[in-house]
C-alpha cells in the first residue's frame, strides 16, 4: 500500500478483529492502528495479538485518525458518533460497517461536511479473501475514496456503489453470506459422516470442494449452471443428489434467506 493512514476502530469485536488481523497479515504498521473498545478482555486480546494501541474510551482513539472504522452494533452507532464528534478531524473519513445504518443517520450525529462511507465487509477479510462494498457520501473526495479502496483491497476485493439503497442487498448477500456457506459446509460434512466417512476426512472434503468450486467458478468465468452440468453424468450420482436438493427447495431456500436478511437490514435502519 502506497500510503498508510492512521486508522481507529470503534468496537473490536468479530468483524473489526477480522479486518485488523487481515491488515496485520499484509504488514500494515501496528503503530497506525488503534481500537476503542470498552470490553477489557476484548481490548487486551487485540493489544496482545497485534501490538496495536487500545483505549477504553472512544474519543481517545480517534484523535489522529484519518479513518475511523465504526464497528459497533447498529443500535450503538449514532451514540458512538456523537461521543467522538468533538475529537474528529474535519477531514477524517468515518467508515461504518454497521448493517442497516444509513448515511443520513450518521451525518445527523456528526459535524456538517464530515466525509462518511457506509461499508459492508465480510469475515473472510481475516484471510485476505474479504468482499467489501463501499458507498460514500458527497463529502468524500476522490483521494479519500481511493484510499479506502486500497485499505480494504489489502484484505480482499472491493466494489463501490453510488446508490445507497443497494447496501441492504449487499449486506444480505456478501455480508451475511459466509454464514450460509459455513452452514452448507457443516451439512455436507454431516452427510459424509452419514455415509460412514471419518469426520476429519468429511471436513476436508467439504472445505476443499467449496473452495475448489468457488475458484473454478471465478477463474473459468462460466455460468454456474454450465459447470453444474459438467459434474452431472446421465443417470449418475450427481443427478440423484441434485434431484433431492430441488425437491427440498434448496434453491428457493437460499433465495429466501438472502431476502430475509435484506428485509432485516432495512428494518435495522429504521
Ligand atoms: N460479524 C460480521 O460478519 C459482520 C458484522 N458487520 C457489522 O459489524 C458491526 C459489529 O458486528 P460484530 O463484530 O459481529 O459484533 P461484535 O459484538 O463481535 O463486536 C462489537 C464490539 O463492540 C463492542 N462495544 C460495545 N459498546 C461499544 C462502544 N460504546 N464503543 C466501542 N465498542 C463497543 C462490543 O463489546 P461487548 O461485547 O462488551 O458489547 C464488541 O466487542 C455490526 O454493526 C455489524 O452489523 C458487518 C459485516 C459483517
Ligand atoms: O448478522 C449481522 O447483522 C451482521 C451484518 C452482516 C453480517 N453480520
Amino acid at each position: 500500500m502506497s500510503s498508510q493512514p492512521p486508522i481507529a476502530f470503534l468496537g473490536g469485536g468479530n468483524m473489526a478483529s477480522a479486518i485488523i488481523a487481515g491488515l496485520h497479515k499484509v504488514g500494515y504498521p501496528a503503530a497506525k492502528l488503534r481500537v476503542g473498545e470498552p470490553n477489557a478482555t476484548q481490548r487486551e486480546a487485540l493489544i496482545r495479538q497485534f501490538a496495536i494501541q487500545g483505549h477504553a474510551h472512544n474519543p481517545d482513539a480517534v484523535a489522529e485518525a484519518a479513518f475511523v472504522v465504526v464497528a459497533v452494533k447498529p443500535n450503538l452507532v449514532a451514540q458512538v458518533l456523537r461521543d467522538v464528534a468533538p475529537q474528529l478531524a474535519p477531514t477524517a473519513v468515518v467508515l461504518s460497517i454497521a448493517a442497516g445504518v444509513d448515511l443520513t443517520t450518521m451525518a445527523a450525529a456528526l459535524p456538517a461536511g464530515q466525509p462518511i462511507i457506509r461499508a459492508m465487509p465480510n469475515t473472510p477479510a481475516l484471510v485476505g479473501q474479504g468482499m467489501t462494498v463501499l458507498c460514500p457520501n458527497g463529502h468524500v473526495d476522490a483521494e479519500q475514496l481511493a484510499q479506502a479502496q486500497r485499505l480494504l483491497e489489502s484484505v480482499g476485493q472491493v466494489a463501490v456503489v453510488k446508490q445507497e439503497s443497494l447496501m441492504d442487498g449487499v449486506t444480505a448477500l456478501s455480508g451475511s453470506g459466509p454464514a450460509y456457506l459455513f452452514l452448507i459446509a457443516e451439512a455436507l460434512s454431516d452427510g459424509g459422516v452419514a455415509c460412514g466417512l471419518p469426520r476429519a476426512l468429511a471436513d476436508q472434503l467439504a472445505v476443499q470442494t467449496l473452495l475448489g468450486s468457488a475458484t473454478l467458478l471465478r477463474e473459468s468465468g462460466e455460468h454456474p449452471g454450465v459447470l453444474k452440468n459438467r459434474v452431472t453424468s446421465p443417470g449418475g450420482t450427481t443427478i440423484a443428489g441434485l434431484g433431492v436438493l430441488e425437491r427440498q427447495g434448496v434453491r428457493g431456500a437460499l433465495m429466501a434467506a438472502v431476502e430475509a436478511a435484506w428485509n432485516r437490514s432495512k428494518a435495522l435502519g429504521q
